[in-house]
């Protein structure tokens, strides 16, 4: 089988070939008024294997083989000066530099933007004839036609396995913990909408005051134990079934710790108010003497001894300072890092409590946008449910130094008053220019395969699906073959030296794990802006994120990076993967554009790494 696949590789390669030769040999003016409509044309040869027996007209269309694209317009003769031959002409074209000499950036077969449709049209209409291309035999490559035009690395992915580094390694502190903590929680699949956990338990929706709301939170321990011992008799028997529940359950403590916290916090808050009023009202005795009082009547209250007052409410008065600093955001994601933090308080001094306070700004934005709902849980404590950061996380521009964030848009004003970008998850193809095909193609080596209908991992030649019964490919597990992405742990943030925006990771990102699949607009022929290379054996293409894209569009270039791109293919689709190649929390996230993205650039490089190769003089 596998020769079968060969030899259609080969037809196709052949037919190619033939019809390249053909119109070489020729140099003909071909009478195809069809190119006149056309501002880049290609000739998009298709091969489907098919069946050419008696019943033809219920014969339905068999899967391609084989697609080549023959770019014609960089087979198309420019037009000649009226005193020049065709000869003298070719001779002219393989001068690049003379081109240059006229001020034109732009190659003299390639349309120049500016002139838009016009200055291309002349120059095909003068011609109308076609040859093959020697470009790429005769032409030095000029590097500077290239700049802004990133490169997807060729090594191989940085390897799972971390080395051993004999570096000393600090331990995260238990502050450290606790931050990372709250990001794995923000980021984590959590519905933190009591409305819809409570429904789920058929409890009835929380439309009545705070107080409604903790009785239901209240009950929800109980209804789940009964739920619980029920459903172990009655749905052991499927799995599925089971996986629900028991998220049900987990969600809904979950969701009652968040509350837990949250209550205690304000209690406390409470209780310092209590002795407050009782001094004022009662100013001839102490505040000692009051407190002792309140302090009384909550033992009563609670039905705890003195000591277990006294020690729980150690760790609720650590709650609420880490709420008066990071806000209750941090409280409601906080997992049990918080719990540790609080009790034996560790480092839980100025410096920490002014870490969480330039966190709370950019907490708030991570809750706001990933869980809309996570601040009804705050009319529990009577605060203010508006969420103050809708939309799309990346909609928002976070600073370190814990300022207010900023929209997107807001930031680009200045350079970009037209700036606009949609997030999103997929890439669009551009049909301007690939029309209804995917330039990302890329058919299964694997013969086998191919006839089965199956999609089989080039790496670990295991079968691809996003069916996660049946998928075995698990290269990228956060990518590709799970049900759903999830947001990944970064934010877009303000950089300090004045390269605008980048990407800052908020926990650590292990050597060889996917941080994002690069996804844009798939294109072709952008020039002189900030566009990723790619190919596959059957065509070049470019992923353009100038005004469609996901978070990686943000990634700035270092000389010394943390991530890299590679290229994997999924579902005979070839995707560009950010893979980390060890990224620390709270560092920015970065990738080296190459070489050819700076040459020719008027720009210097600000990455501030001693081994810095495009740092211009005088920066
Ligand atoms: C893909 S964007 C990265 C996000 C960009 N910083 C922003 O705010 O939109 C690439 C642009 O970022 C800037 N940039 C990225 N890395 C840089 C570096 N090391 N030095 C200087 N500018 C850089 C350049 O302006 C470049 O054109």
């Amino acid at each position: 089988m596998t020769s079968g696949v060969q030899n259609i590789e080969r037809l196709s390669e052949c037919i190619e070939r033939a019809i390249q030769e053909h119109l070489a040999k020729s140099n003909i003016n071909i009478p195809w008024p069809q190119l006149d409509g056309l501002n880049r044309p290609v000739l998009r040869i298709e091969a489907f294997l098919e069946d050419a027996g008696p019943r033809r007209t219920a014969r339905a269309r068999s899967e391609r083989v084989a697609s080549r694209t023959l770019d014609l317009a960089r087979m198309m003769t420019p037009a000649p000066a009226p005193s020049l031959t065709v000869d003298q002409h070719e001779c002219k074209e393989t001068s690049p530099t003379e081109e240059n000499s006229h001020g034109s950036p732009y190659s003299s077969w390639e349309p120049d933007p500016t002139e838009h449709n016009n200055g291309w049209d002349r120059r095909r209409k003068g011609t109308g004839g076609l040859r093959v291309s020697h470009k790429q035999s005769v032409f030095q490559e000029d590097l500077s036609e290239h700049q802004r035009q990133m490169q997807i690395d060729t090594r191989s992915f940085p390897k799972r396995k971390k080395v051993a580094s004999d570096k000393l390694v600090f331990q995260p502190s238990t502050l450290d913990k606790l931050i990372i903590g709250i990001w794995e929680q923000v980021h984590g699949s959590i519905n933190l909408d009591p409305k819809a956990i409570f429904e789920q338990f058929q409890v009835a929706p929380s439309t009545g005051p705070a107080t409604d709301v903790i009785r239901q939170a209240q009950t929800q321990e109980g209804t789940a134990m009964t739920m619980l011992s029920t459903a172990a008799n009655t749905i052991c028997d499927s799995f599925s079934q089971m996986n629900v529940f028991c998220r049900k359950v987990t969600q809904a403590s979950r969701v009652c710790r968040s509350i837990e916290m949250i209550v205690q916090a304000r209690w406390t808050e409470l209780f310092e108010d209590q002795v407050r009023y009782r001094s004022q009202s009662k100013p001839e005795f102490s505040t000692t003497k009051h407190r002792k009082a309140v302090f009384m009547e909550a033992c009563q209250d609670f039905g705890w001894s003195e000591k277990e007052l006294r020690n729980k409410m150690a760790i609720w008065r650590g709650y609420k300072e880490v709420k008066d600093a990071a806000g209750w955001a941090a409280l409601v994601f906080a997992g049990m890092g918080i719990y540790r933090f609080c009790k034996y308080r560790v480092g839980f001094d100025k410096d920490a409590m002014r870490r969480l306070k330039n966190l709370r700004k950019r907490l708030e934005v991570a809750a706001d946008t990933l869980h809309p709902h996570w601040r009804q849980l705050l009319a529990i404590v009577g605060e203010s449910q508006t969420l103050q950061y809708p939309g799309h996380p990346h909609e928002w521009v976070v600073f370190d130094d814990g300022s207010d964030p900023l929209p997107l848009r807001q930031t680009y004003m200045l350079h970009d008053p037209y700036f606009a970008f949609e997030h999103i998850e997929e890439s669009v193809i551009d049909e301007s220019v690939w029309g209804c095909e995917d330039p990302r193609w890329t058919p299964q080596s694997n013969a086998v395969a191919r006839t089965s209908g199956v999609y089989i991992c080039a790496l670990c030649n295991e079968p691809q699906s996003d069916d996660a019964q049946e998928n075995s490919c698990f290269c990228f597990p956060s990518l590709f073959g799970c049900v759903k992405r999830k947001p990944a742990p970064l934010q877009v943030y303000r950089t300090a030296v004045g390269k605008n925006n980048g990407l800052v990771a908020l926990t650590s990102f292990d050597r060889g794990i996917a941080i994002g699949e690069l996804v844009g607009l798939i294109t072709k022929g952008v020039r002189h802006l900030d566009v990723m290379d790619s190919s596959t054996p059957l065509a070049s293409y470019q992923i353009w994120q100038g005004r469609m894209g996901n978070y990686t569009r943000f990634i700035n270039h270092s000389c010394k990076p943390n991530a890299q791109s590679s290229t994997f293919t999924w579902l005979d689709t070839q995707r560009v993967v950010l893979v980390s190649k060890g990224i620390d929390a709270g560092a920015e996230i970065t990738l080296d554009y190459g070489d050819k993205y700076w040459a020719g650039l008027d720009k210097s490089c600000l990455c501030g790494e001693s081994c810095c190769r495009y740092r211009r003089d005088g920066s």
